[in-house]
């Protein structure tokens, strides 16, 4: 099996699902107990993930996949450029992901403009298989194309962008195709050339599915995105964990644990990102207004 779910009650006991996760004390946790391998009916696996998280049966599962071993799917040549330089908390968030040797699916928690782009490049990289990056929007599809291709040797050829505007094919075997949540969650009538993109994305085995702003996407959108694409390794990229709809839970079961989260005021003393002022601005309120403020049912617009 290339994939694997790892669970652990003692582990569970060290690291609950929003807790960072020691790698020492999971190891040691992890070692006492013994191996079962089983298959999991893929149509399952959503089921089984949820059964597992701390408020049913408590035993937190780590998805973890080895692309060394994966000789079913096509490798993609693309190396990081020697100018790319992961910074120490670039390289820790990876070292959370790829501590043992295999990629870890779960959430990385940075700052905005500590460098998300090159993290998640880093980590398509480093497994080197076909990879479905999803964005929230078409500008961000753009930008993400441009840091593959800044970061990374990725050839042009090998990767490509399907937005409204730009339905592009890459060529070869293996190669990146950036998006977004949209045009893959889609339900209505596609263009002829759209339908082929997504047979083709429904289709591939995609070694990682790199996924952008996690905290903003619907719950329900994420779900038919998971759904609908199959991928041995799922990395999340965000500057929080708040979300408006408090489904916050889903993401962690949908893609993995928090792996590792920066702590924005060491970047911020380290020179890596601008320095950030707080300051409290009161406004008059006018009579309505305020008596709607006040309502209880109201309480979730007012974060
Ligand atoms: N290791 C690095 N070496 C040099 N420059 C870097 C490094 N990491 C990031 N940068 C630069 O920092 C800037 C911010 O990076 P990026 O856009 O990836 O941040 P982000 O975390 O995605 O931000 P946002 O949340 O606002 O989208 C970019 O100009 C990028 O080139």
């Amino acid at each position: 099996l290339q994939d694997c779910l790892a669970v652990s009650r003692t582990a569970g006991e060290i690291a609950s699902g929003h807790d960072l996760l020691d790698e020492m004390q999971l190891a040691a946790a992890t070692e006492e107990k013994e191996t079962h391998s089983f298959e999991i009916d893929s149509a399952q696996v959503e089921n089984v993930k949820q059964r597992c998280l701390p408020n049913a049966l408590n035993f937190p599962m780590l998805e973890e996949y080895d692309f060394r071993n994966d000789t079913v799917n096509p490798d993609l040549d693309m190396e990081l450029k020697p100018q790319a330089r992961p910074r120490p908390y670039q390289e820790k968030s990876l070292s959370k992901m790829f501590g043992n040797g295999r990629a870890r699916s779960g959430i990385i928690v940075l700052p905005c403009g500590a460098g998300k782009s090159l993290v998640g490049v880093s980590a398509a990289c480093r497994i080197k298989k076909s990879c479905l990056c999803l964005a929230t929007n078409a500008v961000s599809v753009d930008q993400w194309a441009f840091q593959f291709k800044l970061w990374s040797t990725i050839r042009d050829e090998h990767i490509s962008r399907f937005t409204s505007d730009n339905k592009e094919k890459f060529r070869g075997m293996a190669g990146v195709v950036v998006t977004t949540y949209n045009m893959v969650a889609f339900g209505g009538k596609r263009s002829e050339d759209s339908e082929k993109i997504i047979e083709e994305i429904r289709n591939r085995e995609w070694g990682l599915l790199l996924m952008d702003e996690v905290h903003v996407v619907p719950a329900h959108m994420f779900r038919k995105v998971i759904s609908i694409t199959k991928s041995h390794c799922k990395l999340g990229l965000t500057a929080t964990l708040v979300r408006e709809d408090e489904r916050i839970t889903d993401l962690n079961f949908l893609i993995g644990p928090k792996l590792y989260e920066a702590n924005w005021l060491d970047l911020v003393k380290g020179g890596f990102i601008a320095n950030v002022q707080c300051a409290e601005v009161w406004c008059p309120m006018t009579k309505e207004f305020f008596a709607e403020y006040l309502k209880k049912e109201n309480s979730k617009k007012k974060q």
